[in-house]
């Protein structure tokens, strides 16, 4: 008798094998991509010294957790295809802004969007699902027809979202995704994929040229929101490109970080829109113990950073600093005492950009130092360190240097990502840095200890203590501030 088959009657939902939520650290599966989930094991640190590991699960059981939801995916209304691309990632159960923000997006007819939640809790996969499940791909010419539309401030973040789209859309037949960021190569005549990633100046250039066609364009996403309505030159480009696309088009624009005067900006982009938002006092995550650290100077400043090497490449590290010139004099010093050290700036171009943040994504660089062309939305689950060698500041003419509260949470979101932890240290080296750091600690009701001590015996086991364990939580034996 033929072996019975055991999908026979089953519909492709009731055949898709999804992972057993209690199967958490499996290793197997998914490809190191661009911005997706690795497996939940964390980075390849040596096995935590505690029993206090805090498991995903536990998190998103937890109703004031931002990653805690009530819903499932199969409650959310998606394809069968890409629920698939779900499992594969290893996404057991959506976050609450993927809970509360995708029956919003998804319904129909369609409505804008002004989405805010916490760095790493999944903005992306939000607005991702909502895409693949509004393409039409049924025909050859549909398929090469733009109908998604994603804005990032950076290179890198485009890219990244690129990925993560390919990635969850990897079952979803015929889903081609193209990128419009600034390249060397030769152009295509014409971007010809369903969903397109890229930065606004270049897009804009893209629809001058006709090689981007947006006449049937259904969905505009800009990441990074308020980096991008905010800043003069990409705040101008998404306006203009937006002029350029159909009236009806949804609007989606997602960020950890909306202020008052931003807020109304995209209220006036984003007409009618849904709106989903946190207090400040909510939007630190729990996941990153934040300290400061005293240096006499900035010489000081090298040595410290110099004496955190051994921990910054215990996992992955990224140092931010104010300045290219900052950057290349320290990757230079610390090259010139043998040091591994990585650095990406505005002044790197194209394809040496790419290679620089995949190196680091995979391992190959460990410490990467870096300005705020990726305080945002870079997505590295290996980064258990982020330095703010310079206090993020604002700069204008004539005016005192004051904190820029909101750079300072995306550079710290660059690590304890989707329930993990990590340690966010910030070098003051003089009374302005000091009252700037205690003027963010203020803004968002949150607490940046004193690493007084300079027993590096004792900070080192103190930072290995809060790195080692993937997803620990809970106090930890602190040095006296
Ligand atoms: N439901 C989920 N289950 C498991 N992992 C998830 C889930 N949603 C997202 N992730 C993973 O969490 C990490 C952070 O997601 P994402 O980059 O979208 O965060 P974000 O909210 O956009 O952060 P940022 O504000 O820094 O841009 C990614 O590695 C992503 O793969």
């Amino acid at each position: 008798m033929a072996a019975e088959n055991p999908n026979e009657g089953k519909s492709l939902a009731d055949r898709i094998t999804k992972p057993d939520a209690t199967q958490e650290s499996s290793s197997a599966g998914i490809p190191n991509v661009d911005g997706a989930s690795e497996s939940l094991g964390g980075s390849n640190l040596q096995e935590p010294e505690y029993d206090v590991e805090v498991k995903l699960s536990d998190l998103q059981a937890d109703p004031n957790n931002p990653l805690f939801s009530v819903k499932s995916f199969e409650d959310l209304g998606l394809s069968p295809s890409i629920l698939q691309g779900l499992y594969a990632m290893k996404f057991l159960k959506p976050s609450k802004i993927q809970e509360r923000a995708l029956p919003l997006l998804m319904h129909n007819p369609p409505t804008n969007m002004i989405g805010q939640s916490q760095s790493g809790t999944g903005k992306t996969a939000a607005f991702t699902l909502n895409i693949l499940s509004r393409l039409e791909l049924d025909t050859e010419e549909m398929r090469k027809t733009p109908q998604a539309l994603i804005l990032a401030p950076s290179r890198e973040l485009a890219r990244q979202i690129g990925g993560v789209i390919s990635e969850m859309g990897r079952f979803v037949e015929n889903l081609s995704v193209g990128m419009a960021v600034p390249t060397e190569g030769k152009r295509p005549a014409r971007l010809e994929h369903a969903v397109v990633c890229g930065t606004p100046g270049t897009v804009m250039d893209l629809i001058k040229k006709r090689v981007l066609i947006v006449n049937k364009l259904k969905v505009l996403v800009l990441d990074e929101a308020d980096n991008m309505l905010d800043q003069q030159g990409l705040g101008d480009q998404c306006i203009r490109v937006k002029g350029f696309l159909p009236k009806t088009i949804q609007v989606v624009l997602f960020s950890a970080t909306f202020d008052d005067q931003i807020r109304l900006y995209a209220a006036k982009f984003a007409p009618n829109a849904n709106e989903i938002s946190l207090k400040q006092e909510e939007l630190t995550v729990e996941g990153i113990r934040q300290f400061y650290l005293d240096c006499d100077n900035d010489d000081d400043k090298y040595n410290v950073l110099v004496k955190f090497y051994g921990l910054l490449t215990v996992a992955s590290s990224i140092i931010f600093v104010q300045t290219r010139q900052t950057a290349a004099e320290i990757e230079k010093r610390m090259t010139a005492e043998g040091h591994t050290v990585a650095s990406l700036t505005g002044g790197v171009e194209g394809s040496l950009r790419d290679k620089i943040i995949d190196d680091f994504r995979e391992g190959r660089a460990k410490v990467l130092i870096t300005t705020n062309v990726l305080a945002r939305g870079i997505d590295v689950s290996t980064v258990s360190m982020v330095i703010n060698y310079d206090i993020p500041q604002h700069f204008a003419p004539g005016q005192p240097r004051t904190a820029d509260a909101q750079t300072y949470l995306h550079r710290i979101g660059r690590t304890g990502r989707f329930g993990r932890v990590g340690v966010a240290i910030s070098f003051v080296s003089n009374k302005e840095e000091w009252q700037m750091l205690m003027d963010i600690q203020k803004y968002f009701h949150t607490t940046i200890e004193g690493i007084n001590t300079r027993d590096w015996d004792e900070v080192e086991a103190m930072v290995k203590k809060i790195i080692k364990n993937p997803r620990a939580r809970g106090d930890f034996p602190m040095s006296t501030a």
